[in-house]
């Protein structure tokens, strides 16, 4: 089963501009928003805001091959896209979803938290892409 909501995955044409947005008008503190990294392994430049139950993760694309150039193609204003669930070995996490029939899009890879994710198809979630999101051991107790 799915854990915690980890973050909510929002796609901008410009990071620095969407952390502005946060900042001035939704009054987040300057100190709650990460400094922009690039993770060339994904496509994407990624920022968080942190808040006080969750993360809204800024994704900006990064090359020509990244995976969120269609989507901002469709909505180049940006948009919601995706949510990343929290599961306890990611490994388990992408049998069961391929016993259950769903397709999974890509290979345990580490992503901006430093430990392995995977997405599911947008298809097998009523429209939503799903980020499953592996937790490092210690926060399991
Ligand atoms: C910061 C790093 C990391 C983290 O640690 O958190 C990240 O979050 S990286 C986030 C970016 N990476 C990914 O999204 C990887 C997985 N995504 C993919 O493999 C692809 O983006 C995709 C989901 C397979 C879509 O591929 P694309 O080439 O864009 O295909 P289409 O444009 O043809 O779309 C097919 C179909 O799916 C709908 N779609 C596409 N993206 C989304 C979305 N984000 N949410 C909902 N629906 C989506 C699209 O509209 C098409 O629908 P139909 O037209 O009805 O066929
Ligand atoms: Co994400």
């Amino acid at each position: 089963m799915i854990g915690r909501l980890n973050h909510v995955g929002i796609a901008v044409p410009s990071i620095e501009d969407a952390k502005a947005t946060y900042r001035d008008l939704y009054g987040v503190p300057a100190d709650a928003i990460t400094e922009t990294k690039e993770l060339p392994a994904q496509g994407v430049k990624f920022a968080f805001v942190n808040l006080a139950n969750s993360q809204i993760e800024l994704i900006e694309p990064l090359g020509a091959d990244s995976p969120i150039n269609n989507f901002l193609e469709k909505n180049p204003k940006g948009g919601q896209h995706h949510v990343c669930f929290e599961v306890a070995d990611i490994y388990a996490a992408r049998d069961d979803m391929v016993v259950r029939g769903a397709k999974v899009l890509n290979e345990p890879r580490i992503g901006a938290h430093g430990t392995p994710i995977i997405f599911v198809h947008p298809k097998d979630s009523n429209g939503v892409l799903i980020e499953l999101m592996e937790m490092p051991k210690a926060a399991h107790g």
